[in-house]
């Protein structure tokens, strides 16, 4: 996990990040196969994301939230998820005044959509009173630089900016209770017993586990609920309260409706949280990948051995000969590349899957692996061309780089007389797979022997 923060000019601060200005396209909504089925909610669901703390457990001084992981700060993933969902109309990221210019640069930065940004408050509910009035502010009015979104949601979501991980499916469930019910939250079993303790600290006594859950994020609320919860709070509860849920219950007489969310909803807060995330992310970006042949036989022969060597490895891999047609659409996917290309291609075909991807801006929102494995027949091995290989793959890895593509380079002697495939993909497999999960930069344009 890289802790260097974007800075306010939206650069982050150490070497490897792209620094081009990136000129895209308007870029195509990513798809993916993983996508759950497309859910239909018949009424507006907003969202507020308070992202507007120091993050002092961490130690570090960057807040949590603006921590980078594989070249993206962590609020862009979080945004993520809200975002490709389509029914929810707008969202409003709740940032510390200090933090606003940053903010927009992050948006501008990875493209976000239907995010808005206001200023925080001293505290977390301060915060999120300041994101849920931002919801109900006119429909299309002009506020400095913000466009303000569709009018006053039926529901507000409310979810930590520092809790990634959260599926649709979980947040369907968590509005249309809230719709129904008034109010609505994620709870998780808890893991140890709470307990009351002195002003000595003695124990006091001890909770019930059984009877208690811990309260998670996200929560719903009918926007009228939250509204009027927030309108009549008091200081105290704006200054020490942690629990929206109490608010509505205490100030509104609406029970909220608690539903068991999945594990995958912890919030970061420790160092720790930080490295569990980026493991997360990158085991997430890891599951699969296509290999293209480009039609040779030999490729077709590889990719077929390849197929089942890394299939045992538990990733999900295609194999397909291009990426025109109707196998573009892995330009789109959150996949990565196998280019295998036989001893009479060089890197003609990585060029143009490197162009392609560029052309569809993958790699705006996550660095893309790309992995050529070139098939060596030859008995003799040519010095010349492969003294060739090594050099030309690291310039275009340094270009790819540029593009947030990280480009690697496997060459496998394969001498005619064996037929040997599987023990050769095996070699293959075990290097392909551990440069996709590591995507280690210290090897990116090195041609690796198998
Ligand atoms: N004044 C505040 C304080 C917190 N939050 C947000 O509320 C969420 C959950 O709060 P927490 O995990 O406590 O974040 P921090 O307050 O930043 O952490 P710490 O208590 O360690 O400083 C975070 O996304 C945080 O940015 C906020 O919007 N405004
Ligand atoms: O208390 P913190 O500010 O660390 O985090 C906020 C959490 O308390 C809150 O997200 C859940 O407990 C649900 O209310």
């Amino acid at each position: 996990m890289e802790r260097n923060p974007v800075n306010t000019a939206g650069d982050r601060l150490d070497p490897d990040r792209p620094t081009h200005p990136r000129t895209f396209p308007t870029h195509p909504a990513r798809e993916s196969d993983h996508q759950p089925a497309e859910r239909s909610v018949e009424f507006p669901v907003s969202v507020v994301l308070p992202a507007g703390g120091t993050g002092e457990r961490t130690g570090l001084q960057t807040p949590k939230q603006f921590c980078s992981f594989l070249g993206r700060p962590l609020i862009s993933y979080t945004i993520q998820a809200f975002e490709r969902v389509s029914w929810i109309q707008s969202i409003v990221v709740v940032v510390a005044k200090e933090n606003m210019d940053l903010m927009m640069d992050i948006i501008q930065r990875f493209q976000h959509r239907k995010v808005r940004v206001v200023p925080g408050g001293s505290t977390r509910h301060r915060s999120i009173r300041n994101g849920v009035l931002a919801l109900g502010e006119g429909e299309g009015e002009e506020k400095g630089e913000q466009t303000l979104p569709a009018g006053r949601p039926k529901v507000a979501i409310i979810h930590d900016a520092v809790r990634p991980f959260v599926e649709e499916d979980f947040l369907y469930k968590i509005a249309v209770a809230a719709k129904e019910h008034g109010a609505a939250g994620a709870i998780r079993p808890l893991v140890s017993t709470v307990i009351a303790t002195t002003s000595e600290n003695y124990l006091d006594h001890s909770l019930e586990r059984a009877k208690y859950r811990a309260s998670e994020m996200p929560q719903g609320f009918r926007y009228d609920v939250i509204c009027q919860a927030y309108q009549r709070c008091t200081e105290s509860d704006f200054e020490f309260g942690t629990e929206c849920l109490h608010l509505a219950l205490q100030y509104c007489g609406t029970n909220a409706k608690l539903i068991e969310g999945p594990p995958t909803l912890w919030k970061v807060t420790y160092k720790r949280d930080l490295a569990a995330a980026e493991s997360i992310i990158k085991e997430t970006l890891s599951r699969s990948a296509c290999i293209i042949t480009g039609g040779s036989a030999q490729a077709a022969a590889l990719a077929d051995a390849l197929h089942k060597a890394v299939g045992a490895l538990d990733m999900e891999l295609d194999v397909i000969p291009d990426l025109v047609g109707v196998n573009s659409r892995y330009l789109l996917k959150e996949w990565n590349f196998i280019q295998v290309s036989g001893s009479q291609s060089g890197l003609s075909e990585v060029e143009a899957l490197l162009t392609s991807l560029e052309a569809v801006n993958r790699a705006l929102l996550h660095p893309v692996i790309v992995i050529w494995v070139h098939l060596n027949c030859s008995d003799e091995l040519s010095i010349s061309g492969r003294m060739a290989e090594p050099t030309a793959i690291m310039d275009l890895a340094s270009v790819a780089k540029l593009r947030n593509i990280l480009l690697y380079g496997i060459q496998l002697h394969q001498s005619k007389g064996t037929e040997c495939w599987e023990r050769s993909a095996s070699r293959v497999a075990e290097i392909t797979s551990a440069l996709i999960r590591d995507r280690s930069p210290a090897l990116v344009g090195q041609l690796l022997q198998a």
